[in-house]
């Protein structure tokens, strides 16, 4: 595993509403390995969209650094912001975000006709678990077939870094928990780095590293050495 191939060093992100002031990252720093499985958890406003935001390039810092391999994100225009969410990062939503009139295997082949180095759309759909569904329109999917069509999508990009924003908040307990699972397994299968941002702490023990964030500020970070595979976590 590559050390530190993330880091945030003294993040802060200030949102300016007319007189206000939202101080909403207040000096974040923490580091990701290559490979690593991380869960970012906390309350609700304490900031964990807003760090998977940075993280991906949705968003800039208004201080600090976030460096990924050996480029400074923090310093990128916004031309190389859009190359960045382009090429190294595959993003999940809470709400899958599929076009509705391409079938599954379509959204996977739109997602790759922008990338440099993509994967074979039906073969990560088959990876999945979903070869079968392949013709199929997102409204003829359970949400939890949906979600797998979108993992498959950020996936095929072939992406340094999968960022995940609560990926199960729509779905069921056990369609969530399958979700999880293809989320951990392809972390370790195939080595790649997944931050999943949760307000669910009892998903925590799934991870290699836990970061809790709160008002703005990492609380603790902690790493696990024993990871526990979803399936033996209950909630
Ligand atoms: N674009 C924005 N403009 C103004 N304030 C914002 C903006 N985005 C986020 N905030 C504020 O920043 C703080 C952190 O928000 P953020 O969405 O990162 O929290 P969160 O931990 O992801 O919460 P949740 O779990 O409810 O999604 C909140 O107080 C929020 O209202």
């Amino acid at each position: 595993m590559e050390k530190n191939f993330i880091k945030l060093k003294d993040i802060k992100k200030i949102y300016k509403m007319g007189e206000i002031e939202i101080k909403a990252l207040d000096s974040i720093s923490f580091s990701i390995d290559k490979g690593e499985f991380v869960v970012v958890v906390g309350p609700s406003g304490a900031g964990k969209s807003t760090v998977l935001n940075i993280l991906g390039g949705m968003d800039s810092p208004t201080s600090g650094e976030l460096i990924v391999g050996d480029n400074e994100i923090s310093e990128y225009s916004s031309r190389e912001l859009t190359t960045y969410r382009r090429y190294d990062i595959g993003f999940v939503f809470q709400f899958y975000n599929l076009v509705q009139n391409l079938t599954a295997l379509e959204n996977i082949e739109l997602a790759t006709e922008i990338c440099k180095d993509p994967l074979e759309p039906y073969k990560v759909l088959e990876q999945v678990g979903l070869k079968d569904r392949k013709d199929n329109f997102p409204s003829q999917l359970s949400g939890g077939e949906q979600q797998r069509v979108a993992i498959a999508r950020a996936l095929a990009k072939n992406p340094k870094l999968l960022l995940c924003d609560e990926p199960t908040g729509a779905l069921d307990y056990n369609t969530g928990k399958s979700v999880l699972k293809l989320l951990q397994d392809t972390s370790r299968d195939n080595g790649m780095t997944v931050v999943v941002v949760t307000h669910n702490l009892a998903i925590a023990p799934m991870a290699d590293k836990i970061i809790k964030i709160k008002n703005g500020k990492v609380e603790s970070e902690e790493i696990n050495k024993n990871p526990i595979p979803v399936e033996r976590i209950e909630w």
